[in-house]
């Protein structure tokens, strides 16, 4: 794992735009399409409004999140909502966006359609996480129902229930995230810096984060 320091939240989520645009534009030099994976949740609003202005070719590039809560677009939960205003807009809004979430009380009716959908999109080339102070990343929570399964499974896609989070959730596999070419994880203050440094000294099962620190570029900002 490499970690970035910079010297305030706003100068970090700028260059990390940059950094993934740049990742993106190198992809489509030499594929067909690039694929971005992001999180939602409260950090990464910043880095969505300067990179949905960036000049490529979005058309080729699919968007997809790292996890989904399972509400409907009209939730204030909802990261599709998230994206949808701050992503998907501007010169990214030709970009293709692969749903995690459909129309179904639960998560498990809609999984095997919207893990065949997002095949075409795999293996992810450019990931973005978000990390909780509990050391969940995307919605691989300690304790929930499917851990084992999202840490160890080859199931692209799983749907969780945790005790960190209040509606079920749906989840790209810790296989499909490291499977990612390129990955980052973003977090910003002291107290998840002190849950970064924990997770590595724990297990995955404790600390899911761990299961994709390797290989990682953690970006830190103290505020
Ligand atoms: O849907 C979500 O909640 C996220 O994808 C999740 O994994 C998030 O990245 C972390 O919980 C950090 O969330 P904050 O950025 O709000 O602290």
């Amino acid at each position: 794992m490499e970690l970035r320091e910079y010297p305030d939240a706003e100068m970090m989520m700028m260059n990390l735009a940059d950094t993934l645009a740049g990742e993106l534009k190198n992809t489509l030099l030499t594929h067909d399409t690039a694929s971005l994976a992001v999180p939602g949740g409260t950090t990464p609003g910043p880095i969505f409004d300067s990179l949905c202005g960036v000049d490529l070719d979005w058309a080729r590039v699919h968007v997809m999140l790292t996890d989904e809560r399972w509400v409907p677009e009209s939730s204030d939960r909802s990261n599709t909502r998230l994206l949808r205003q701050r992503l998907l807009v501007n010169r990214a809004a030709s970009a293709q966006y692969m749903p995690l979430y459909a129309d179904a009380p639960t998560p498990e009716e809609k999984l095997p359609a919207l893990a065949a959908d997002l095949d075409a999109a795999l293996p992810i080339s450019v990931c973005l996480l978000g990390m909780g102070a509990d050391m969940h990343t995307a919605s691989i929570f300690p304790g929930a129902d499917q851990l084992d399964l999202a840490l160890h499974g080859n199931d692209r896609l799983v749907a969780m229930r945790a005790p960190g989070a209040p509606e079920p959730r749906i989840t790209l596999s810790a296989k499909v995230l490291n499977a990612a070419i390129k990955r980052h994880i973003v977090i910003v203050g002291a107290e998840k810096r002190a849950a970064l440094e924990k997770a590595q000294r724990s297990s995955p099962e404790l600390a899911p984060v761990a299961a994709i620190l390797n290989g990682a570029t953690v970006h830190w900002a103290e505020k």
